[in-house]
């Protein structure tokens, strides 16, 4: 295929238009969306006007005025069709891992007489940090973690929560969601979800596939900006039984009563804990508007067939110097691929140089993630022949490509 032919692919793409939301640059090729969603055009425009008019101006009034006071919940909504469930069952807040420990903690507390947290060896560090602080908070509880194809048959009566990540941070595999709920209500174990790797770029079904619990990050695929806040999902048949170990006046039912007991708010605002950070809030709401228009199965769509394309690039060009150490079946995995070299993290370095932007994970693999609102055929040609220049050459054998940095 010749880059005219490429540039045929990207033309027919009927997601193409929605690129121009976004402020990319000339001479860098973003293949970094599943760590750090690109800039919106909509968001500096946005915040200065929070920033300027509803604060500089409007001050403490804007609660009520601009209504900062249901943003938690008002933007939530903006992911309703995004993952697949209810505007009432999904809420804005904190970070991704308060979130997940708040929810893990709850689904715990709900589940008495069951000790064990099942969780997968190779889920992100996070997860398994979360789970293991728990553990200190509720010695009777203890987190169980096994080898990926383990997971259904260790799922037992003693299973409180079932708890992964749908989409690895590494590998890309994607579990089959629907199946593992099933399987884990059959046994009475509740299911807690992290799609940080899967929410805008793969279909999800929270309400369809049985889901009980979940959470993701805001910054992502979701576009909201370094340290967005992240969403949380309660499926609505557990809001009334589930109640935030964290409880704050934000979560009350009446914050403004300020009353000296906590009474949970009836619905899903009683897993909000505090003030909401209202400038981060409205970052996130000017990422989320960038899917207006776009259906879900158009984005799932469209990330299966530049993730392909991408690996029968690399392959085609870069021979056995690299081997996928992603899924090739497109339904096995989610955005974003992986390959493997001895010299990774040096590979990436050079690809970066050349204005490719993916990432490294140890300890041997480069990233590449394809975010399907604004990656094209074209940046995943470009980069397949980047690095298939840089490996032929060894390109990356130079100390500053050595050289590790802090952040990676
Ligand atoms: C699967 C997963 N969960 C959670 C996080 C991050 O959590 P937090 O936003 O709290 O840093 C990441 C990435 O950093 C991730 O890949
Ligand atoms: N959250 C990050 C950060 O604060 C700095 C650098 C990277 C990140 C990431 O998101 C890492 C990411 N979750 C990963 O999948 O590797």
């Amino acid at each position: 295929m010749n880059l005219e032919q490429v540039r045929t692919l990207d033309a027919a793409d009927r997601l193409r238009p929605v690129r121009d939301r976004f402020v990319l640059r000339d001479g860098v090729i973003y293949l970094d969306g599943n760590s750090l969603g690109a800039l919106p055009k909509a968001t500096a425009p946005h915040l200065a006007e929070v920033v300027e008019r509803q604060w500089g101006e409007d001050l403490i009034t804007s609660w009520n005025k601009h209504g900062w006071i249901d943003w938690p919940q008002r933007i939530a909504a903006k992911l309703a069709p995004i993952v697949g469930a209810k505007p009432n069952e999904l809420l804005i807040a904190d970070s991704t891992t308060v979130c997940l420990f708040k929810l893990l903690a709850a689904a715990v507390a709900a589940q008495p007489g069951r000790s064990s947290i099942l969780t997968e060896e190779a889920n992100f560090p996070t997860d398994l940090y979360a789970a293991q602080g728990l553990a200190t908070l509720r010695p009777d509880v203890r987190p169980r973690t096994v080898p990926r194809e383990d997971i259904p048959s260790a799922i037992d009566q003693d299973t409180a929560v079932l708890f992964l990540t749908h989409v690895d941070y590494r590998s890309g595999l994607r579990h089959d969601m629907a199946a593992l709920n099933e399987t884990a209500h059959a046994m009475g174990a509740l299911t807690l979800w992290d799609l940080s790797h899967s929410a805008g770029a793969v279909e999800l079904e929270l309400n369809r596939s049985g889901c009980d619990l979940a959470v993701g990050c805001g910054y992502k695929y979701l576009n909201g900006g370094p340290g967005a806040p992240a969403f949380l999902y309660v499926s609505e048949r557990l809001q009334g039984r589930l109640q935030s170990p964290l409880s704050g006046w934000m979560g009350h039912a009446a914050p403004f009563a300020f009353a000296g007991k906590y009474e949970p708010a009836p619905d899903i605002r009683r897993f909000l804990t505090g003030t909401p950070s209202i400038l981060a809030l409205a970052a996130l709401d000017a990422g989320l508007d960038t899917f207006g228009g776009v259906a879900v199965a158009d984005l799932e769509a469209k990330s299966q067939e530049l993730t392909r394309f991408f690996i029968e690039a690399v392959e085609d060009r870069c021979g056995s110097e690299t081997q996928l150490a992603s899924p090739r079946d497109p339904k096995a995995r989610g955005s974003h691929v992986c390959f493997a070299h001895p010299q990774g993290y040096a590979v990436m370095q050079a690809l970066i140089a050349r204005g490719i932007v993916g990432d490294f994970r140890p300890p041997d693999l480069i990233r590449f993630g394809f975010a399907p609102l604004y990656n094209g055929y074209e940046d995943a040609w470009h980069a397949a022949d980047a690095l298939a220049a840089i490996l032929s050459t060894r390109e990356w054998d130079r100390p500053r490509f050595l050289e590790w940095q802090k952040v990676t």
